[in-house]
């Protein structure tokens, strides 16, 4: 039986709101069919990171189903939503989780345009400035792998670290993304099968213009540091 003090339970209770909530932006952006995806966030200041439930369709979620598990993947015995099995990709969550400790959240999909690149194989070309602004270059394809154990986790960390994407393309399986957070790594997915969409698009016309890396270079800093609104961090006025 694990047991929180009040500070960590609040902790805990805010992740798996954010964790639930979060599921049906997938449905609501189109980029899972049935109960094809899954979402996780890291507890902050805690070695804990809460998922979904396995095969648990997404209207039937909530934060009390949502499953806590340590960074190794297990689930944290006598907590709410314990008695059901966690997503089957746990492992890759949990394995990100472990290497890649500014990660907060993690995502998985197999929305339609993205896996189509995924299974061809094939990085999806930064030629758009909105995946300048938002990944800072090409989407990286990541290694063949099978679900069940720490493969699909060592490719995510072997093609993510070190590039400012924050998505990858499993080969023949579908996009991972990762973010400061939940949201944020949400937030990677919608904006993932947006750009795979439009530049598989192009290329049916013909060949789409490269962006000079120096022009990619200034949108990422612009879109990362300046756009949208002031953030506390930047301006220290509490939102
Ligand atoms: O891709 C796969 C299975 O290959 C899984 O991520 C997907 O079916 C979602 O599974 P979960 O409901 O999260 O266990």
């Amino acid at each position: 039986m694990s047991s929180f003090s009040p500070r960590e339970t609040d902790a805990i209770n805010a992740v798996r709101r954010d964790v639930a909530k979060l599921h049906a932006e997938l449905v609501k952006y189109n980029l899972v069919v049935w109960t094809g995806g899954n979402v996780s966030g890291r507890v902050p200041g805690m070695d804990l990171f809460v998922i979904k439930p396995s095969g648990v369709l997404y209207e039937d979620l909530t934060p009390e189903n949502q499953i806590l598990c340590d960074l190794d993947g297990n689930v944290m015995a006598g907590t709410p939503g314990s008695e059901r099995s966690p997503s089957s990709d746990t492992a890759a969550h949990a394995y990100v989780y472990r290497n890649m400790p500014r990660v907060g959240g993690v995502v998985h999909t197999h929305s339609t345009y993205a896996t189509a690149w995924a299974a061809r194989g094939e990085a999806i070309p930064c030629v758009i400035t909105a995946m300048a602004d938002e990944f800072g270059g090409a989407i990286p394809v990541g290694p063949f792998a099978i679900i069940g154990d720490d493969s699909i986790g060592r490719g995510i960390v072997g093609t993510l670290t070190g590039h400012r994407s924050r998505a990858v393309l499993m080969q023949n399986h579908g996009p991972f993304t990762i973010g400061k957070d939940a949201r944020d790594a949400v937030k990677a997915a919608v904006m993932l099968e947006d750009v795979a969409r439009t530049i598989h698009i192009s290329r049916q016309l013909g060949d789409p213009l490269p962006i000079e890396q120096r022009h990619i270079e200034s949108l990422f800093d612009r879109y990362q540091n300046v756009y949208g609104q002031p953030s506390p961090a930047r301006t220290g006025v509490p939102s």
